[in-house]
């Protein structure tokens, strides 16, 4: 569904340069639901952007639901966003007009021209999302939680293939967070819906299949929920199927970027290099201050 390879976005302005994206490689299968995190400044909502036709790489490639990203005109590219992909964020102002029902904005974006039609295919939208005995409240009566649904209908309205949601949950307390994502895997589920999701919180992410990490503008690691009980156990020592088990992503030159806490663990955060020894199936890496300091204490025994 989703093709990111090498993709480079670049800021231009007056004074500087800010390179948002440095040749990330991503790749997203239909129907499949992903969570991207990372901290702040890393690329996130520069990637969405990318995905959801509202900007254009400045490199690499890019292909969604067989569609050149970086070749479309800009008619192609605004029937793209209208009829291809469905947004969500987290600031409800972008989604929502207060003073109408929350039939009436789901209706909005909605390209049907039949009006019992557009209000027939409304009421399931909200159906679908929980919502149906609030189709005729104002946005201003409802609560967070249920704004969002409205606002993840409205992203639904005209049949999207790929649903983009930035920080869905951020203005949510947790509980409510949770009763997004659980709806949001649902539709996955039920409507076989590609998503991503960005969000800065990673117990929300875990509950998704597949969890990737961005770090300076680059997919630096993935997590992937293990499935098989047996083996998850094996692995981590944990029981249960709740377990993610944590892959650094290679590119094609073999480059890979070792998560911060790992390198904090063994004291080689700062390093410039580390030890790098093969194994018969595995590759091992030292911190060269502990190898050094093993060497000198081999020396004066
Ligand atoms: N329109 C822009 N012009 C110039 N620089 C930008 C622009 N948009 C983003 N950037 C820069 O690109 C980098 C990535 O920003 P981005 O918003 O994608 O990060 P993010 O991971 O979504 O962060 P956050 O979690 O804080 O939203 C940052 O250094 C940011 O300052």
């Amino acid at each position: 569904m989703i093709t990111c390879e090498n993709l480079v976005k670049i800021y231009k302005t007056a004074e500087i340069e800010v390179v948002a994206l440095q040749g990330l490689n991503l790749q997203v299968n239909q129907g499949e639901m992903i969570a991207v995190i990372g901290n702040s400044g890393s690329g996130k909502s520069t990637l969405m952007n990318m995905l959801g036709g509202l900007d254009r790489p400045s490199a690499g490639r890019l292909t969604i639901a067989g569609k050149d990203m970086l070749k479309l005109t800009d008619k192609e590219q605004n029937v793209y966003k209208r009829e291809t992909v469905g947004f969500i964020w987290q600031n409800k102002a972008r989604n929502l007009v207060p003073y109408l029902t929350a039939r009436e904005n789901v209706e909005i974006p909605m390209l049907l021209h039949d009006r019992k039609k557009k209000r027939m295919r409304a009421i399931e939208l909200l159906e679908a999302v929980g919502l149906g005995s609030r189709t005729g409240h104002k946005l201003q009566q409802l609560s967070g939680g249920e704004q969002q649904r409205v606002a993840i209908a409205i992203a639904l309205a005209n049949r999207p293939k790929l649903l983009l949601a930035d920080e869905p949950t951020g203005a949510l307390d947790t509980r409510t967070s949770d009763q997004i994502m659980a709806l949001l895997r649902k539709l996955n589920a039920e409507m076989g819906l590609t998503i991503v999701i960005v969000t800065h919180d990673l117990d929300l992410a875990k509950q998704v299949q597949r969890v990737v990490l961005i770090r300076d503008g680059r997919t630096s690691s993935e997590m992937i929920r293990r499935t098989d009980e047996h083996d998850a156990e094996d692995e981590s020592g944990e029981e249960g199927l709740d377990t993610h088990i944590e892959y650094a992503v290679m590119d094609r030159s073999g480059r890979i970027q070792v998560p911060e806490h790992y390198l904090a663990a063994v004291g080689a955060k700062d390093a410039d290099k580390v030890l790098l020894r093969l194994e018969e199936d595995h590759i091992v890496l030292r911190p060269v201050a502990a190898v050094e300091a093993k060497r000198g204490a081999e020396s004066t025994n």
